[in-house]
């Protein structure tokens, strides 16, 4: 098959630097380029139960033509609850029965969920071996294949065990999410939202004319979100890689998306997209309500989400009675709490996001406690 077109960006990074190749149809002549960082080896796949009988043949098809012959994929199951100590302690297994030396190179075939755990196993296994991206949902092409933070969740909260650890390739073949769910396209849809909420006026306009063709799969508008945003996500980590400064604003929404998804238990009843999705309205209306932010920027910002068909208050998530006092307890495990303070992802309108540490408890409980209560 002959791609169509290929978007190449390149996340600048000095040693560590990558490209991210996006394309239709990408994936099925992406051979020689992953031969070339596995030096015509085998790469060791991992990849889920859905996405292996969809799109593991067209990888294995590539790489025989480049005359590397695949191993056999691990394959783990699919969703959230993956992404957790006891699955990582079975891929682990899984690698190091396979005798690696330190120049196996791992391939994330998959979500985002495939791509945490392979990465954290990439950046754990003999301290640390390559790793590839193929990211197969809106999700993992627009945001968790790029930029470095691997890792799984623990009892404790959301990715809270990880390390950042860069791919040394990305390939977003956008053909793979014509077998996506509408449900798990909606949901990347809200990370590629938050891009024009952080610092990209014009691309949220642009979306708010042309997310509906983004989430109906058109061929060109699905490629220039997933181009637009891995770029927005390169600039800010080529400047930011351990997040020591603006690479917090890609939390937008996430404080308060990471506790509402705790407290659903990680599972399938909330998407980490559709958590986004509710948090950023949250650190928008807090916005508005610390002054901060004119109500019609938060208005526009909840209308566009909730007209894709995005969740946009807890309460739209059926069937959960919502704690607040436990949702501000996983909150204050968040990884940007410093001295005891959380540090809140705020906006002044839309494009324009800050963070800000003085935000009074007070002033939370209210917002979380209208919020569960539908006001
Ligand atoms: N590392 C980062 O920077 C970063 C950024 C954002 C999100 N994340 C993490 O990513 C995870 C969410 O990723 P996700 O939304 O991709 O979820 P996911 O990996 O669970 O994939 C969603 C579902 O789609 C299925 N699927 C994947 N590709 C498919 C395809 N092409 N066709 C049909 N089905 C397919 C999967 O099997 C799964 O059931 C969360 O754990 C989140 O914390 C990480
Ligand atoms: O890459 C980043 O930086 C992000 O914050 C991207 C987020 O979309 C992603 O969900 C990330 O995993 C959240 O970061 P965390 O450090 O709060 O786990
Ligand atoms: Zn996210």
């Amino acid at each position: 098959m002959t791609t169509s077109v290929t978007d190449t960006v390149r996340l600048d990074l000095g040693p560590r630097s990558y490209d991210i190749l996006v394309g239709d149809g990408v994936l099925a002549d992406a051979g020689p380029r992953i031969a070339a960082v596995t030096r015509g080896r085998a790469p060791i796949v991992v990849t889920d139960e859905n996405v292996a009988p969809l799109h593991l043949p067209t990888l294995e098809r590539t790489l025989r033509e480049t005359g590397v012959e695949p191993t056999q994929a691990i394959v783990l199951p699919a969703g959230e609850k993956t992404k957790d100590f006891a699955h990582f302690e079975r891929l682990m297994d899984a690698i190091l029965e396979r005798g690696i030396e330190r120049s196996a190179v791992l391939l994330a075939l998959g979500g985002g969920v495939i791509g945490d755990i392979t990465g954290f196993a990439a950046a754990s296994a003999l301290r640390g071996i390559d790793f590839i991206q193929v990211p197969t949902t809106l999700l993992s092409q627009v945001d968790s294949s790029v930029g470095g933070k691997t890792g799984i969740n623990s009892r404790h909260g959301k990715n809270l065990i990880g390390a950042f650890h860069q791919p040394k390739l990305v390939i977003a073949d956008t053909a793979t999410l014509d077998t996506l769910p509408r449900r798990e396209v909606l949901a990347g849809y809200a990370e590629v939202v938050k891009y024009g909420l952080i610092r990209l006026p014009d691309f949220f306009a642009w979306l708010e004319q042309n997310g509906p063709r983004v989430v109906a799969g058109d061929s060109d508008a699905r490629r220039y979100a997933v181009t637009a945003s891995c770029r927005a996500k390169a600039d800010i980590v080529g400047v930011d890689e351990r997040e020591s400064g603006d690479r917090a604003l890609l939390n937008l929404g996430h404080t308060f998306g990471h506790a509402l998804e705790a407290a659903t238990g990680f599972g399938a009843r909330l998407l980490h997209g559709e958590a986004v999705s509710i948090g950023m309205v949250l650190a928008f209306d807090l916005s508005v309500r610390l002054g901060l932010c004119p109500a019609a920027d938060a208005d526009r910002a909840r209308a566009h989400l909730a007209g894709v068909g995005l969740p946009v208050r807890p309460t739209d998530v059926p069937g959960v009675e919502w704690d607040v006092d436990g949702l501000i307890l996983s909150m204050a495990k968040d990884k940007k709490v410093k001295d005891g303070r959380i540090t809140f992802v705020l906006v002044r309108g839309l494009g324009d996001a800050f963070t800000l540490r003085d935000v009074e408890p007070a002033q939370v409980r209210a917002l979380l406690e209208d919020a569960v209560s539908g006001n």
